[in-house]
């Protein structure tokens, strides 16, 4: 059985969005997200780490093509959200917060689809230099807490 490899591309893109669930009321949307939810929103450069798992073709020598690879960013990720305000531009987003978090999942749901099931190993999302999310998928461990 040919050996197993990861394969990772990074893409940065840049969007607008503000903090606010359509289940709070205005007072508890202050309470919850603070700074984040003023009305004027704000922005972020956000870089995304793609990262797909498979066996390396013997012939090839490959994972999966890059090329492809970068194709679906733009298809998946850069088309649908740079310069675009969140919350008002993409759709998803006007059903649930645009937090790193559910953003992972809109993007793990594009490429998933554009890929095929299987590919995807890891989507990693940096909002700020601080802060980042990690999504494994909708079938990776469940809380137990
Ligand atoms: N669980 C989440 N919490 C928060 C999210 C999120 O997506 N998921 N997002 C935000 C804000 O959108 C924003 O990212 C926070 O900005 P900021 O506080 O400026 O970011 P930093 O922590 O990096 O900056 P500091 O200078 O350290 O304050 C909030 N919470
Ligand atoms: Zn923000």
């Amino acid at each position: 059985m040919p050996p197993i490899a990861y394969l990772s591309r990074s893409v940065t893109f840049s969007a607008a969005h503000r903090l606010h669930s359509q289940q709070l009321t205005p007072e508890e949307n202050v309470q919850v997200y603070g700074k984040c939810n003023h009305p004027n929103g704000h922005g972020h450069n956000y870089k995304v780490e793609l990262c797909v798992k498979g066996e390396i073709d013997p012939i090839t020598g490959m994972v999966m093509n890059l090329t492809e690879l970068k194709e679906c960013i733009a298809a998946c990720i850069t088309e649908p959200l740079d310069h675009k305000n969140l919350d008002r531009d993409v759709a998803y987003f006007s059903e649930r917060p645009s937090t790193i978090e559910n953003i992972a999942v809109f993007i793990w749901d594009s490429v998933d689809q554009h890929l095929g099931s299987g590919w995807l190993h890891r989507i990693r999302l940096h909002e700020t230099d601080q802060n980042y999310v990690e999504y494994f998928g909708p079938t990776s461990l469940g809380i137990t807490r």
